[in-house]
């Protein structure tokens, strides 16, 4: 079969490939649980200790030997001596001897001989002596040692992306720290003499900087710091000298405008003498003008994204994404797709993979999609209505309402 990415393109895949090619994980060291929320582990973590690491008690009540209990009932209590009393942190009566009954608390250690602790409200709470109305079953409410987590299990295995609840079982385990990657710095570089900060007054010719707030948040969201520098006009020497600036402090270095074919694409013109750039069209709609590559002896990831924000959100999400995550060892690298059906038709350009705006919205009989406003690259307004992008691959020209399509969801984690 004929190629049909339109003369002059190149496949989206080819330029992700060659990305995740330039860009490596960021090397692991160990580092405090709580800086590690939301970071891949990047060590396999076998338990240290077992979990609970000693019998204790489930309730607080009293520790016996069962067979002294195992009669009692409402009618016939047995009364046994207390000899003594175990607080949880204090392990103040290490044996139990028969005929006798310890107090006990929950999480107290289970004396050597006890094999049941009768709960407070199976008794008088007698201090002297204590008299039990109800008997417990062997072994009930000790929690025996092991029970949860035996040492030597395999707990988390390396890229476990680390939640809530990772953390709090590597605490339980006794690890202060854990080895992950540290999260990218990510730098923004709004382009455009026309651009002015949020806040300033806007003369008739001007607009606000959209794009560095939008990708500065996208790489947030992400997981990496996200810094957004000021915007920089269309001179190359500014940009020359921003670019130089930000490189001792970046990562992966964002870019977006000046990269079509205009007078004063300054980003373009200015990088295009470096060897190790690339720049080129995508058959991709939005987001055919793309280039990448590294720069400073360092060889930072550079990459410079058309400057309408739709267009940079998609060319974000399709391209700058998965080298965050190769960066701090999360998988997949790709956000992935799921399914839904589409509400209405779309058309769709030959060739090219097109990124639709849309809406998904699930119900008991499925989820379900609709494209949102039109496919202008600079109507940001729908695409802040938008929660995914329908992915029209390059051999579709149309679908019709009823079918079955891909989506990104924009806002769920992976
Ligand atoms: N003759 C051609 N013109 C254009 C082509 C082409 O192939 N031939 N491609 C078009 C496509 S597609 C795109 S996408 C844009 C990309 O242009 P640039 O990357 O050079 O971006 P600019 O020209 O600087 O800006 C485009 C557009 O976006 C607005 N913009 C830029 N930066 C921001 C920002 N930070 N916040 C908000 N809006 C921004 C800018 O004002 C322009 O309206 O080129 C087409 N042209
Ligand atoms: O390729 Mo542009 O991103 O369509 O506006």
């Amino acid at each position: 079969m004929a190629d049909p990415t339109p003369a002059g393109l190149i496949p989206v895949a080819d330029l992700v490939e060659r990305i995740l090619d330039t860009v490596s994980p960021l090397p692991a060291f160990p580092q405090p649980l709580m800086d590690t929320l939301g970071l891949a582990l990047a060590e396999d973590v076998v338990a240290p200790i077992s979990l609970p690491s000693f019998d204790n008690s489930g309730m607080d009540g009293y520790a016996v030997v069962h067979s002294d209990v195992e009669g009692a009932s409402e009618d016939a209590p047995v009364s046994l001596p207390v000899v003594g009393e175990i607080g949880a942190g204090r392990a103040t009566i290490l044996a139990l001897s028969p005929g006798t009954a310890v107090k006990i608390m929950t999480g107290a250690p289970v004396p050597k001989g006890a094999t049941a602790v009768v709960p407070y409200e199976w008794t008088d709470r007698g201090v002297a002596r204590v008299e039990i109305s109800r008997a417990p079953r062997e072994g009930q409410h000790v929690r025996p040692a092991g029970d949860d987590v035996r040492e030597g299990d395999m707990l988390l295995e390396e890229g476990t992306p680390l939640g809530p609840r990772h953390l709090g079982l590597l605490a339980a385990v006794g690890r202060a720290t854990v080895r992950s990657r540290p999260r990218p710095r990510v730098v923004i570089i709004s382009t455009g003499s026309e651009l002015r900060e949020p806040g300033s007054t806007l003369a008739r010719d001007a607009i606000y900087d959209a794009n560095s707030f939008l990708l500065a948040a996208a790489a947030r969201a992400a997981g990496a710091i996200a810094y957004r520098v000021g915007i920089v006009p269309d001179d190359p020497t500014a940009f020359t000298e921003a670019l130089t600036d930000q490189l001792v402090r970046a990562d992966l270095i964002v870019t977006t405008g000046g990269v079509s074919e205009g007078d004063f694409d300054v980003v373009k013109e200015t990088l295009s003498s470096h060897g190790s750039m690339w720049f080129g069209g995508v058959a991709m709609q939005p987001g055919k003008p793309q280039g990448f590559g590294t720069i400073g002896v360092d060889e930072t990831p550079v990459f410079t994204l058309p400057g309408n924000p739709v267009s940079a959100y998609v060319s974000f999400d399709t391209f700058v994404l998965p080298a965050i995550r190769r960066m701090m060892g999360m998988l997949p690298y790709e956000r992935p797709t799921s399914r839904a059906r589409l509400t209405h038709g779309i058309s769709s350009p030959e060739g090219k993979l097109q990124l639709v705006r849309a809406v998904h919205e699930s119900d008991r009989g499925g989820t379900f999609v609709s494209p949102v406003g039109g496919h202008g690259s600079h109507l940001i307004g729908d695409l802040a209505a938008a929660n995914a992008l329908i992915v029209v691959p390059p051999e579709t020209t149309a679908l019709q309402a009823g079918d079955m399509v891909a989506i990104r969801k924009l806002d769920e984690e992976f």
